[in-house]
């Protein structure tokens, strides 16, 4: 009987996704093809398809071939990067960004298809540094919109609004309000950038089919006064709206997303701390939700964390005895340490929070955060340092970072400050008498700029020994002698797309603790013992498919196990449940979206 089951599974599936692309349905025809990028194949286009889709005449008569296509692209980009070698790093990657957004606007699926199959270069300019950049110059880079904007002015509409969108299908929604772009700050709708970028990993490494996706812009006005002077400025010219003026408008597009795509995940990202804890609490068990700041961010840093423990020759069951200095006490920071704690919590089989919470020192603008703190952030208050025995002597309320790593010797200092250079020669150096044997130092603000240090300064001030990771790339350092530091890259990225993308095949309510552990879990044992003796804790972005595909498959067992789960498309879940570990992880690959064209047929 099992295995009659069985075969029909495997028949079920080799016909749901057979690798010969099914036609696609146009419902348009003539120059109004070419100018859709999601349909568009430019000089590709065989005669047959000119021919049935009213295109003959408006192409020139050679058909090239999608290699051909490709090749081409990237010889002009590779020209692009000759042609600029010198010239300012800020000025040649808006250029990169430029060509790159240039082909998307045309093109998708070459678009897609090179980000793939280049992810490692172009993660960089499509994602975090070069997106901060962007952001910051939206309005002079603005030529055609992406995504949806919401703005206060269209309270009450957005019901309707919602209908604009042309997909008939949505799965992955990111939205923001743009009130803390990467570090650098209020962008108000200029943030628009990064629910596109983070959309256009999810495409490249979850394989979401990029007509289902959807940035999203909540634009309440912006608090930065040079915006609201900038000529240039797309967004509304006024402050931001503030308590239940606010959140009458998150709650509006949230009810109209859901209502139009019931299945859809949705990704906040990039709120202003305060929103990001209010609406993660007020929606996470309504909708299937997540902060990625919060949730995603605290994944890859536990990871990180664990692997830090391996580079140092120890057993997972060490990490309660981890000294952790976080310096940041914003959505992300607090995020890390939440779920360290519930991490040490598990290990220590205590829910004592004062035990879990012995490792953790949590600093921010104003250093050292303890019991004595006035007007202490409720988020940040079950980390805030005791005075009584066990506790480390002489650290006072607000002591400086130098104070702090002088005294504790962590063996983790990891930054969510979105201060640039805050690790300092002196902190660096300090971190030389840390009490681990490999002090790890994660730089985890982003862009570049922002990073708490750069990986030559780690290196070269705290040590070789140390392990590093930052927030966006750096090259790795080298050390002489042949030897290297190496660079990890500890961003969500290594999660998002997992999490939305187990979610999303799970058919989860929602996003549970216990998926989003298995996650990092998943992460975390990714990388072998023999990279993680070099001090590799990440694996290489080139393979992000295949990591996203493991934490997807993680994902969707956990919302499974946990009773969650409610099947998706044609697989429900008693289909599902059936579902061998390894039957789950080719589930997900065969689901992700792959670049080629399809036959188009048109349709009235
Ligand atoms: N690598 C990654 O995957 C991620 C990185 N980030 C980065 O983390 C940074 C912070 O993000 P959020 O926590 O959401 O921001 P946030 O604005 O909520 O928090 C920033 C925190 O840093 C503190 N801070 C500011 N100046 C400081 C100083 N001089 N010394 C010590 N602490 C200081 C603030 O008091 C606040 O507690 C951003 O740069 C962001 O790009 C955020 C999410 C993911
Ligand atoms: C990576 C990311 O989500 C951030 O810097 O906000
Ligand atoms: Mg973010």
């Amino acid at each position: 009987m099992w295995n009659l089951a069985r075969a029909a599974w495997i028949l079920r599936q080799s016909r749901r996704f057979s690798t010969i692309p099914g036609p696609c349905i146009v419902h348009k025809r003539g120059t109004d093809i070419l100018h859709d990028p999601w349909f568009n194949k430019d000089t590709a286009f065989p005669l047959t398809e000119r021919d049935r889709l009213g295109l003959r005449g408006l192409l020139p008569p050679r058909v090239i071939s999608f290699e051909q296509q490709y090749d081409r692209f990237m010889d002009s980009y590779r020209s692009l990067e000759h042609n600029t070698k010198g010239e300012p790093e800020s000025i040649v990657s808006l250029a990169k960004w430029r060509i790159l957004n240039r082909l998307h606007d045309r093109n998708e699926t070459l678009y897609y298809r090179v980000l793939i199959d280049n992810i490692k270069d172009f993660a960089p300019i499509i994602y975090t540094p070069t997106v901060g950049l962007v952001c910051q110059n939206y309005g002079g880079l603005f030529r055609r919109p992406r995504g949806m904007y919401f703005s206060a002015k269209d309270k009450g509409e957005m019901m309707s609004m919602i209908y604009n969108w042309p997909s008939p299908q949505v799965d992955m929604i990111v939205v923001t309000d743009g009130s803390r772009i990467l570090g650098l700050g209020d962008l108000g709708v200029q943030g628009i950038g990064i629910p596109i970028g983070k959309l256009d990993m999810y495409v490249a490494a979850a394989g979401i089919n990029p007509q289902r996706i959807l940035p999203v812009m909540l634009d309440v006005g912006t608090n930065n006064q040079k915006l609201l002077q900038d000529k240039l400025y797309l967004g509304l010219r006024q402050p931001r709206l503030e308590g239940d003026e606010y959140l009458s408008i998150v709650d509006e597009f949230m009810e109209a997303a859901h209502a139009r795509w019931p299945k859809a995940v949705i990704q906040f990202e990039d709120f202003q701390m305060k929103w990001a804890f209010e609406t993660l609490q007020r929606y996470r068990k309504r909708f299937c939700t997540f902060n990625d700041d919060i949730q995603g961010t605290a994944g890859v840093a536990l990871a990180g964390l664990f692997g830090a423990l391996r580079a140092q020759g120890r057993p997972l069951k060490d990490f309660v005895k981890q000294k952790i200095v976080v310096v940041g006490a914003g959505s992300a920071g607090i995020g890390v340490l939440s779920m360290a704690k519930q991490a040490v919590s598990k290990m220590i089989g205590s829910s004592d929070n004062t035990e879990a919470n012995n490792q953790f020192w949590l600093l921010d603008k104003d250093g050292l955060i303890t019991k004595e703190r006035k007007n202490i952030d409720p988020a940040a208050a079950p980390f805030a340092r005791g005075f009584g025995p066990g506790e480390v002597e002489g650290l006072r309320e607000g002591a400086s970072l130098l104070e702090v790593i002088r005294k504790v010797k962590p063996h983790v200092l990891l930054g969510l400050s979105g201060v640039g250079g805050i690790f300092d020669e002196q902190v660096l150096k300090a971190m030389q008498e840390s009490d681990s044997s490999r002090p790890a130092i994660f730089a985890m603000s982003n862009p570049t700029m922002n990073a708490e240090c750069t990986a030559a300064d780690a290196f070269k001030h705290a040590g070789e020994n140390i392990v590093f990771a930052s927030g966006s790339p750096f090259q790795n350092v080298s050390l002489g002698n042949g030897k290297i530091g190496y660079v990890n890259q500890a961003n969500n990225m290594y999660l998002f797309p997992g999490i939305g993308l187990g979610a999303l095949l799970s058919g989860a309510r929602l996003i549970s603790d216990g998926m989003l552990q298995a996650a990092a879990e998943c992460l975390a044992s990714y990388i072998t013992d023999e990279d993680i003796q070099k001090g590799i804790l990440f694996p290489s972005i080139s393979s992000i498919r295949h990591i996203t595909t493991q934490v997807g498959a993680a994902v969707i067992r956990a919302a499974i196990a946990e009773e969650l789960a409610e099947g998706h498309g044609d697989v429900d879940l008693k289909e599902l449940m059936h579902m061998s570990e390894e039957e789950i992880v080719e589930y997900v690959s065969r689901n992700m979206w792959y670049p080629i064209y399809s036959p188009l047929v048109h349709e009235k």
